[in-house]
């Protein structure tokens, strides 16, 4: 008897069970009546989370939207998502509603450097954000500030080809991706700090790996800070102390350099980005007062996107110009017409270099450093006929439009020649092409980050032979690393001079 209830209370409790699941699958409508974007089925509570635990992000929504469409709503827990990966509709979205798009909803932690106050990145489209872009177009990252970061370039690329050069005579072997990051570093610290940081006493390498450290401790924040504020709590005690430290090698080598410049401005003759900032910090009169805070906090965001994500775009590069005879003949080929055996690659050949441009173009439409473009809908609106609720996250699947069959011949082949075809108008008419993601929050820095990469790229071809152990092509499986896309398996190889200057 005792035996019957039980199974009986064990139907009714999984009859319920089910018929809450079937409930939330199949028959829950949305709130307010809203003709919300097509959704896939959810699970009670935490809602389309089983879909996307994947170490790959981008591939785990690649897969939702391959099923499901386009234009979805999603939800995570209680926060709702608007997942995007068609070109057509990232038009619509960054030419209609880019205002409405230009914050990414990332909110402060307290008593943290990072987060604990406005960072550039993370500040909402208002003043501090508009004040401080001006400052950085005009002064590091418009087309007329580049032109007087021509000469640090070009002692960078020379020290880079030595410190190669040394490693071929020795017959050392070199891993790409580090040797990318000592030359992204050296001249984003040169154009902020004046400097690069010093090799012979390790601070050079402590700040490279300060940059990777602080990468992975960004993406755990930044996840758990975007889904809620239970979640964003569990985020911060449990990753507390890494963040701390992350922010506490920043934060002593950025009050260093502070201070020097503060105390000593003789020591450094030419202007750098420091100085800029901490005049606009004395300026009564500027439109925004900015502090010491936020001064180091744009010098750690520059830092990281002026190093990590034009070091990882050099290793993509290098990966497929090895693994593909022709590109490489190729690119030989017009790197021996236009810069000649006699000198090294400099800035000002990169515009009459239009292969190497185009290799640099593949590499970001296959390997986006960013795969994902974060913001917030801060307002409801309508997108592709559907309503969007005020404060949904958006994700663009950066990666996904850049593969997009209907928009991209052989989308997963590596053709720079696609790029010799194309108009860059074009590609903007329907913005198929996005790795610097768009409108008002679009990188500020994609000028520099093309020229880091095309001399970087430009030199290693011109330079040497590249020898994969055992005569193997790279491996190209993906993995995340931080928040940027990286080469799972880093390239090692030995280095055969082809030229000596
Ligand atoms: C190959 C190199 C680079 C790639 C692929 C890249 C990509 C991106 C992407 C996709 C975004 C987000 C854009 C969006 O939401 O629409 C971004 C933002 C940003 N990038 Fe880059 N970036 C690169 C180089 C650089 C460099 C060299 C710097 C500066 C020295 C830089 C500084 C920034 C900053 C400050 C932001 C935040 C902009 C904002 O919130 O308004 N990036 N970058």
């Amino acid at each position: 008897m005792i035996t019957v209830d039980f199974l009986n209370c064990f139907i009714l409790i999984f009859l319920c069970f089910f018929s809450l699941l079937c409930y939330y699958l199949f028959f829950k409508k949305p709130k307010h009546g809203f003709n919300l974007p097509p959704s896939p089925p959810s699970l009670p509570i935490i809602g389309h989370l089983h879909l996307l635990l994947s170490v790959l992000p981008h591939k785990a929504f690649q897969k939702i939207s391959s099923r499901y469409g386009p234009l979805l709503h999603l939800r995570i827990f209680n926060v709702p998502l608007c997942l995007v990966s068609s070109a057509s509709v990232a038009y619509e979205i960054f030419r209609t509603h880019d205002v409405n798009v230009s914050s990414r909803g990332v909110r402060t932690l307290e008593n943290s450097l990072f987060f604990g106050h406005e960072t550039f990145a993370g500040a909402p489209f208002g003043d501090y954000f508009k004040f401080a872009k001006k400052l950085l177009v005009m002064n590091l990252l418009g087309t007329q500030a580049l032109e007087r970061s021509r000469g640090i370039c070009a002692d960078e690329i020379e020290r880079f080809y030595a410190r190669l050069m040394d490693k071929a005579r020795k017959k050392e072997s070199v891993e790409i991706g580090k040797e990318a990051m000592v030359l992204t570093n050296n001249i984003i610290s040169k154009l902020l700090i004046g400097r690069s940081c010093s090799e012979e006493n390790g601070e050079a390498e402590k700040v490279r790996e300060s940059v990777i450290k602080t990468m992975s401790v960004l993406k755990k924040v930044f996840f758990s800070n975007m889904f809620g504020k239970t979640l964003k709590k569990v985020g911060v005690s449990l990753f507390e102390k890494e963040i701390r430290r992350a922010c506490s090698r920043f934060d002593e080598l950025l009050e260093r350099h502070l201070k020097e410049h503060e105390e000593k401005p003789e020591k450094h003759s030419v202007t750098d980005m420091m100085d800029v900032l901490l005049a606009a910090s004395r300026d009564e009169n500027a439109d925004y007062k900015i502090t010491k805070t936020h001064i180091k906090l744009l010098m750690v965001e520059l830092f990281l996107g002026g190093t990590d994500s034009p070091a990882k775009l050099i290793q993509w590069a290098m990966a497929e110009i090895i693994n593909k005879p022709n590109t490489l003949e190729r690119l030989r080929q017009e790197m021996d017409s236009v810069v000649g055996k006699t000198r090294l690659i400099q800035e000002t050949d990169l515009p009459r270099l239009p292969y190497l441009q185009a290799v640099v173009k593949e590499t970001l439409r296959l390997h986006p450093p960013a795969p994902l473009l974060i913001r917030m809908f801060e307002e409801e609106c309508k997108v592709g006929g559907f309503s969007i609720p005020e404060k949904t996250t958006l994700v663009v699947n950066a990666y996904v439009v850049m593969r997009d069959p209907n928009l991209w011949q052989d989308p997963d082949e590596f053709k720079p020649e696609r790029f010799l075809a194309e108009q860059e108008e074009e590609r903007e008419k329907v913005l198929k092409f996005l790795p610097f993601g768009s409108g008002r929050r679009g990188c500020p820095g994609a000028n520099l980050g093309y020229i880091f990469v095309e001399i970087g790229v430009g030199m290693m071809v011109q330079c040497f032979d590249w020898i994969i152990k055992g005569d193997e092509t790279v491996k190209m499986e993906e993995t995340v690393a931080g928040l940027s896309l990286t080469m799972a398996h880093p390239i090692i190889c030995t280095l055969l001079p082809r030229t000596e200057f």
